[in-house]
């Protein structure tokens, strides 16, 4: 793991720091000279209208696409273009695009895949049994994502819902510093929504999270900043109240009905 993944490299207090990041689809700027900062062990979240830019900006900050300007700090180090996984390596996972599970392995091979994927070849081939470290951190995935009735069931044979939280843990299963959640509850029941934001708030403190999110009730709940875009810049940033409280992303957001969102 580079230090990026594990110390503090500035001693800030940011996780991700970024600033005046572009890109623009020919004409259209996209993202235009965005900047904010994540605390560490914080949730912060990007909310904003359809086509605000939102999924740019996240596959910016995940090296999914390069930035035309700006930068990304990730712990104080440079990361402005590596590709997902080199940031991957350096503790910034994202789940849904790189953590895609294998359907016909059981919970348990998924996880333990993902928990021995940033080791050396060698021990990737070793049998769960022999490998300590992996199977000390499956087994504390399996425990904290209440996974036990499910370890030996394929991933393809569960709920939705379980498939989205089992994602979530193999995002975790390389204990990165930084998680990035694209739209986790999407197409979720009302019931699973609910239980899968407990489970993202129960993971504050252990893992700062970047979270996209259409359901604004949910992410005004869960999290400590919010960021709101319109039209690929940034209208507004603060605590849940004082962004709900901006005359400018109500004009631009709650004038919206938030099912619409
Ligand atoms: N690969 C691309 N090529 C061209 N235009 C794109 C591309 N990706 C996104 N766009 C455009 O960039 C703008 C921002 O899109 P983006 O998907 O980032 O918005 P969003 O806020 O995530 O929207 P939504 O909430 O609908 O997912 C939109 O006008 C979109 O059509």
């Amino acid at each position: 793991m580079t230090p990026a993944g594990n110390s503090m490299a500035n001693g800030s207090a940011d996780v991700l720091d970024i600033k005046n990041i572009s890109v623009a689809f020919g004409a259209l700027r996209a993202v235009d000279q965005v900047s904010f900062k994540a605390r560490r062990g914080h949730i912060t979240s990007l909310i904003g209208p359809n086509g605000a830019g939102k999924s740019t900006l996240f596959n910016l900050i995940s090296g999914a696409i390069r930035p035309s300007s700006g930068s990304v700090k990730f712990n104080g180090i440079e990361v402005t273009g590596l590709p997902p996984h080199r940031l991957l390596h350096a503790g910034l996972a994202r789940s849904f695009q790189i953590t895609k599970l294998f359907f016909d392995l059981s919970v348990r091979e998924n996880l333990r895949l993902a928990a021995q994927s940033l080791e050396s070849a060698r021990h990737v081939f070793l049998p769960l049994s022999r490998n300590h470290h992996a199977r000390q951190r499956v087994d504390e995935l399996i425990e904290q994502f209440r996974l036990h009735n499910k370890v030996n069931e394929q991933a393809g044979y569960l709920s939705h819902g379980e498939q989205r939280r089992l994602e979530i843990a193999v995002a975790l299963a390389s204990r990165p510093k930084l998680l990035l959640l694209d739209e986790p509850t999407q197409g979720m029941s009302h019931a699973d929504t609910k239980e899968t934001g407990a489970m993202i708030k129960s993971l504050a403190g252990e893992v700062s999270i970047l979270l996209v999110e259409h359901d604004v009730g949910l992410v005004m709940g869960l999290s400590d900043h919010v960021v709101v875009m319109a039209q690929g810049a940034k209208l507004a940033e603060g605590a849940p109240a004082e962004v709900r409280a901006n005359p400018a992303v109500q004009a631009a957001y709650f004038g919206q009905r938030e099912s619409d969102a």
